[in-house]
């Protein structure tokens, strides 16, 4: 894929471990907020992603895309598409129980992908170095091993509680987590 310089990890940046006491490997994650655009069932026109993690560090999801997330007639708006890619990307380095944003998305769109089909969604982190982190998802037609219709490459940046305390509503996001902790 056409991956930029932004997003590719520097020398040394290895990828994360499994976090030790993280979801175990199989296992279904819930939604990191009910709310959340992406995975929130309480969100009635979001994507509604569920997900889980093979091996504590990637994950996987499936996204039906429906007549809700069209841009041409019987076409996924290329936004939405984008919008997953983002989420199965965040639910990735969230395995790791830090806070990160994302700072820049890439995407490609290698087909069209059709009103009606499931997409098979995978994200994973190629390395962190400081604040940085990469990470990658890949979005199939039909099947794991489907045709490839979207790929993406992201720099997410860590950042403290402040971020969403400042900038959002942290009451709300604690009020889901009881077990969160600012300095684990
Ligand atoms: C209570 C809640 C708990 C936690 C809850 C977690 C929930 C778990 C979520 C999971 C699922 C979510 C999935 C969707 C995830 C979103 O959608 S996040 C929402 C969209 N993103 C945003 O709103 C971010 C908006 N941007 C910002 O706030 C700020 O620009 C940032 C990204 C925090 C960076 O600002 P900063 O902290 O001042 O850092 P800054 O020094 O500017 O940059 C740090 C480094 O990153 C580089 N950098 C920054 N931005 C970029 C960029 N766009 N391109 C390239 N390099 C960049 C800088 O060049 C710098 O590099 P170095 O000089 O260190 O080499």
């Amino acid at each position: 894929m056409t991956r930029s310089a932004l997003t590719t990890p520097p020398p040394g940046a290895a990828p994360p471990e499994p976090l030790p006491g993280g979801p175990a490997p199989g296992s279904p994650l819930g939604p990191h907020y009910s709310h959340c655009f992406g995975c929130g069932p309480k969100q009635p026109t979001g994507l509604n992603l569920t997900a889980s993690t093979p091996d504590g560090v990637t994950v996987t999801a499936e996204f039906v895309v429906g007549g809700v997330h069209q841009g041409a007639p019987g076409l996924a708006h290329g936004g939405v598409l984008a919008t997953a890619m983002d989420e199965v990307i965040g639910m990735s380095i969230w395995l790791l129980r830090r806070p990160y944003v994302t700072g820049r998305l890439e995407t490609d769109y290698l087909r069209p992908v059709s009103v009606g089909t499931t997409l098979h969604l995978r994200a994973w982190c190629t390395g962190v170095s400081g604040r940085k982190a990469y990470l990658e998802a890949e979005g199939r037609i039909g099947a794991p091993d489907g045709p490839v219709a979207v790929r993406a490459a992201a720099l997410f940046i860590e950042v403290g509680m402040e971020h969403f305390a400042e900038h959002g509503d942290a009451d709300a996001f604690l009020a889901e987590h009881h077990d969160y902790e600012v300095n684990p």
